[in-house]
């Protein structure tokens, strides 16, 4: 039997589906739950009567931990490549959305979680000072690709993106705030509140006008991996199968397993 990942709710009435991340422990984007996020957002984008989606978690404590790392230790070349595949999938189908996306990001999101989010339209966090949100990549001795670095630029500046992925920067939510990767903090018992009142607005726009103004904004980027996209899974196989880098991982695994014993 098939283990679903997300859970769909759509409301027929506002026009509005609430995706809920479902992954437990921590939400971590394997090759399955990518598939099946991608095929669910395909299936709201071509359903007229969906306009928006909230992109939020029923992990308590976290948003997502990003990609799995499990996907891409010890595993061969095939396997890896089919993985980088629905990554981009996922990525093309959430910053390529004609809906309005918002994340209510109720807990850490680090490096993939982070891409998750900052693909949205508009992002309300969680106010927990334990929460933690950036694209951490460096810290694990790997390279945020350039699609997740321009994604990043397009939310925050070119510079507060240099600093933050060079030195692979966790923000707590003020901070989050402060550089601009979310916009808007809230208690955790109002924001789902607070995400619906905020769709509610962006709804009122005429879809037409939106729709085409995101996608002038955001298609150079995704017109750029599409040209190189099987460049781009080449490139990930070979950093990724190589020595040192399984090494990093490796140590990463580690490090997450002491921390917690
Ligand atoms: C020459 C240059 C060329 C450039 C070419 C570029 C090519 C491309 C390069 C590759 C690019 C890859 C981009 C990568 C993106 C990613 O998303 S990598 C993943 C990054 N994620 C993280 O660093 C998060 C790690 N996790 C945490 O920090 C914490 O787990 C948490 C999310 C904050 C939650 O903490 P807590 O509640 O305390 O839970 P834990 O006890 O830590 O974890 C519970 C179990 O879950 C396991 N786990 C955690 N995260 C992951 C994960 N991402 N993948 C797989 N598994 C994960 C953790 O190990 C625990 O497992 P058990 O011990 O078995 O219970």
């Amino acid at each position: 039997q098939r283990r679903m990942f997300t859970n769909v709710e759509m409301d027929n009435s506002t026009g509005v589906a609430v995706i809920k991340m479902n992954s437990p422990p921590v939400n971590s984007l394997s090759l399955e739950f990518l598939t099946e996020f991608a095929i669910n957002m395909e299936k709201l984008e071509m359903d007229r009567g969906c306009r928006g989606v909230i992109l939020t978690s029923s992990v308590p404590r976290i948003f997502s931990a990003g990609l799995d790392i499990t996907e891409m230790y010890g595993k061969t070349p095939e396997h890896c490549g089919a993985f980088w595949r629905a990554v981009q999938e996922m990525w093309l189908k959430l910053y390529g959305s004609s809906m309005i996306t918002i994340a209510a990001i109720n807990g850490s999101s680090p490096a993939g979680g982070c891409l998750m989010a900052i693909s949205c339209d508009y992002r309300i966090m969680t106010d927990y000072p334990k929460y933690s949100i950036g694209l951490n990549e460096t810290k694990l001795g790997i390279v945020a690709p350039f699609w997740f670095k321009d994604t990043m630029i397009n939310c925050i500046g070119n510079r507060a993106t240099e600093h933050s992925l060079q030195l692979g920067l966790q923000y707590n939510p003020p901070e989050a705030l402060k550089v601009g990767l979310v916009d808007q903090l809230e208690t955790e018992d109002k924001l789902m509140t607070t995400a619906s009142s905020v769709m509610s607005q962006w709804l009122a726009i005429p879809d037409h006008a939106r729709q085409i103004t995101k996608s002038m904004m955001r298609k150079p980027i995704i017109d750029q991996l599409l040209r190189q996209r099987e460049a781009d899974v080449q490139n990930f196989v070979k950093f990724i199968t190589k020595d040192s880098i399984q090494k990093s991982l490796q140590m990463y695994m580690e490090m997450l397993k002491q921390k917690k014993g």
